[in-house]
């Protein structure tokens, strides 16, 4: 982990003298990984401060502005920075609600290393952190017409509340009854193209012809709704998923036969005799790849529809999962973002002024990043904050930044 103290280190004093903007003086923070330095804000408003990143290189005395994925944090009043295992800069904005302090700007993470490859170019991203151990997102992959959007539909119907449906974008035309925004995002294949370039895509892929894909936003709407997330994607979908930092539970759709998958495709009356035997096709490939290659944690057979359900159902532990949320949410505190910020380990020191918390005294809580899960593209789950007297049992060498 990077030092707080490094924010006022001879280098960073030297970056401010060359480059931070003077009327934002006091809101940038500047945090070194290596040869480079990660100065964090931007232009003010007077009150309030866009978050913009650019980099300072040691080495050739140059800044650059690298490529920004995933969606940035809202302007505030000023921030704090800490790097995390030299992989990511946690941002705790000032004067902000619990759940939208703590973001995480991701510059050296498997998921950046692997955006650098594919786009050439340099890349940070974005990722807020959701506090609790919210349940994993749920990919469901399996054939066309073996029933994923219907077992998808009675759990959404069933748990209202608890689930939401990740919308995908594709370029296939929509049938009768699928609505915009609903049941896909549909767009055109060069609008799509250039998206997925500027890598606003979780995942895509060629399906049957046409493009699909998951963007970052369609998966982020529904955890800021409080929901847990589910994915109807095909198997290359559900491979790029599972290197990607999203951390789902995978399941596998298969039919009782293969006859029987075509008699549903065939009954169900949405494509054309040769998009049927496009889709059987592939299907073929699929049922090999989902049942053997390791991918899917969870195979079900679709046979008798409300046998599967309870199936599906009982693997996701619907009961315990809603106890353990509960049980998080409990242990958990409020606290306004103060005046300073530490670290000891994975943990975050973080003194709040009295008058936020209407006491006299000084306040400290303590976030706890040591078992974040998740992250860019997407969110960074598992953030835990909790109130304690550091100075009750003399057990934190506390040094603050203020
Ligand atoms: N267990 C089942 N028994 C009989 N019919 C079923 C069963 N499950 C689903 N069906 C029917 O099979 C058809 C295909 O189901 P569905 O549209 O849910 O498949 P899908 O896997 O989502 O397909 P796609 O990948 O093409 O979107 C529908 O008409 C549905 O009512
Ligand atoms: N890789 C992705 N596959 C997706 C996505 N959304 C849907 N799909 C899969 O496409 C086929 C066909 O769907 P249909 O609606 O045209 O019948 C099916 O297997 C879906 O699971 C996506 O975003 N990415």
């Amino acid at each position: 982990m990077g030092e707080v103290q490094e924010i006022f280190s001879d280098d960073v004093k030297e970056v401010f003298a060359v480059g931070l903007d003077s009327e934002a003086r006091g809101y940038q923070t500047a945090t070194i990984l290596g040869e480079k330095i990660f100065v964090i804000g931007g232009s003010s408003d007077g009150s309030t401060l866009s978050i913009d990143v650019k980099v300072f290189h040691k080495s050739t005395g140059k800044w650059s502005v690298p490529k920004v994925l995933g969606t940035k944090p809202t302007p505030c009043k000023g921030h704090s920075a800490v790097l995390l295992n030299k992989e990511r800069i946690l941002i705790l904005k000032r004067d902000s609600t619990p759940e939208d302090c703590a973001w995480f700007l991701e510059v050296d993470t498997p998921f950046i290393r692997e955006q650098k490859k594919i786009l050439n170019v340099d890349v940070v991203a974005w990722s807020k952190g959701v506090r609790g151990y919210s349940p994993k997102p749920i990919v469901i992959s399996g054939p066309s017409g073996v029933g994923k959007g219907t077992l998808i539909n009675k759990l959404m119907k069933e748990f209202p509340s608890m689930f939401g449906f990740s919308v995908s974008h594709t370029t296939r035309a929509p049938r009768d009854k699928e609505k915009d925004g609903v049941h896909y995002h549909f767009t055109e294949r060069s609008i799509m193209e250039k998206e997925i370039r500027d890598g606003k895509f979780l995942e895509s892929a060629s399906v049957h012809g046409n493009l699909y894909g998951t963007s970052i936003e369609a998966v982020e709407v529904v955890a800021d709704a409080g929901k847990r997330c589910i994915l109807d994607i095909d198997v290359q979908g559900a491979r790029s998923v599972r290197v990607s930092s999203l951390d789902a539970v995978f399941i596998f759709i298969c039919p009782p036969s293969f006859e029987e998958l075509e008699k549903r495709l065939r009954a169900r009356g949405t494509e054309t005799e040769e998009q049927v035997q496009k889709r059987l096709c592939n299907a073929r490939l699929e049922l090999e790849l989902g049942r053997s290659s390791g991918l899917f944690d969870h195979i079900l057979v679709n046979d008798d529809l409300e046998t599967c359900y309870q199936s599906l159902k009982k693997l996701l532990g619907l009961d315990v999962s809603m106890e353990a949320t509960q049980q998080q949410s409990q242990k958990m505190v409020d606290a306004p973002l103060g005046d300073s910020e530490s670290e000891m380990d994975q943990k975050v020191l973080i003194q709040c002024r009295a008058s936020e918390l209407g006491k006299t005294s000084k306040n400290w809580f303590v976030l706890d990043v040591s078992s974040i899960k998740g992250g860019a593209p997407g969110r960074t789950r598992g953030i835990n904050m909790y109130a304690i007297d550091p100075f009750a049992d003399g057990q934190y060498g506390i040094k603050t930044s203020s």
